[in-house]
């Protein structure tokens, strides 16, 4: 299996961020979305312009307007955009007109989901409560892994990141809750952690 890509998501502060890149992490994500991890755009712009280059920064969203993804992204200079709400084909076409990378992230609910439906660039399969913690059942006998490139999120942590994306043979894996001392308080031992046992050869 080649590396996983690698996705710490939730980050609030420049300790996190810089624990994360050191780290090897491919991709950083700032929640807009709201709840426990919330950063403002001044606080991501901040965060963001730490990030070097071949990391990929992501801007979390769920069910907010296409004029607030596009002020707190342009705001923030963050580059991609994660979404977690039930938007459509229309919402996800304006975005993409403007040059946006796309994650379209869903719930696995047992239904197979195909990969590309709404012109995003990436997917995510996560728990139907995102960001909890939750693992859902991708263990499963019957759960149809999507074609393509993937991301795998719910649940994960450094001890079972490895198996998750074995038996789910996802491209990528994202975390946020398996990398904390205490909701919304990342670890940086858990994020060396969980990084080094996602890119340990099988
Ligand atoms: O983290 C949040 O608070 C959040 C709120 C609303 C929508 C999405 C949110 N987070 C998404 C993520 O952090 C990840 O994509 C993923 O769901 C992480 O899940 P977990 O590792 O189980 O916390």
């Amino acid at each position: 299996m080649s590396d996983l890509f690698v996705k710490i998501c939730g980050l609030r502060t420049g300790q996190d961020v810089a624990t994360a890149v050191e780290a090897g992490a491919d991709a950083v994500g700032f929640v807009f979305a709201s709840g426990a991890r919330t950063v403002d755009g001044p606080t991501a712009r901040q965060l963001a312009q730490q990030v070097p280059a071949h990391v990929l920064t992501v801007g979390v969203f769920r069910g907010q307007s296409l004029d607030e993804v596009r002020r707190l992204t342009d705001e923030s200079g963050i580059r991609a955009v994660q979404l977690h709400g039930d938007e459509g084909v229309e919402y996800y076409e304006a975005l993409r007109a403007e040059g946006r990378t796309l994650i379209r992230a869903t719930a696995a609910t047992g239904v197979p989901v195909l990969n590309g439906e709404l012109g995003e660039d990436l997917l995510l399969l996560d728990a139907p409560d995102p960001g909890s913690g939750k693992p859902w059942e991708w263990s499963s006998p019957a759960f149809s892994a999507p074609t393509g490139r993937w991301l795998l999120a719910g649940g994960l942590h450094p001890g079972n990141v490895r198996r998750a994306a074995e038996v789910t043979g996802a491209w990528g894996v994202d975390v946020s809750s398996g990398v904390e001392s205490e909701r919304g308080v990342k670890s940086p031992e858990l994020i060396r952690a969980f990084v080094a046992e996602a890119r340990r050869l099988l």
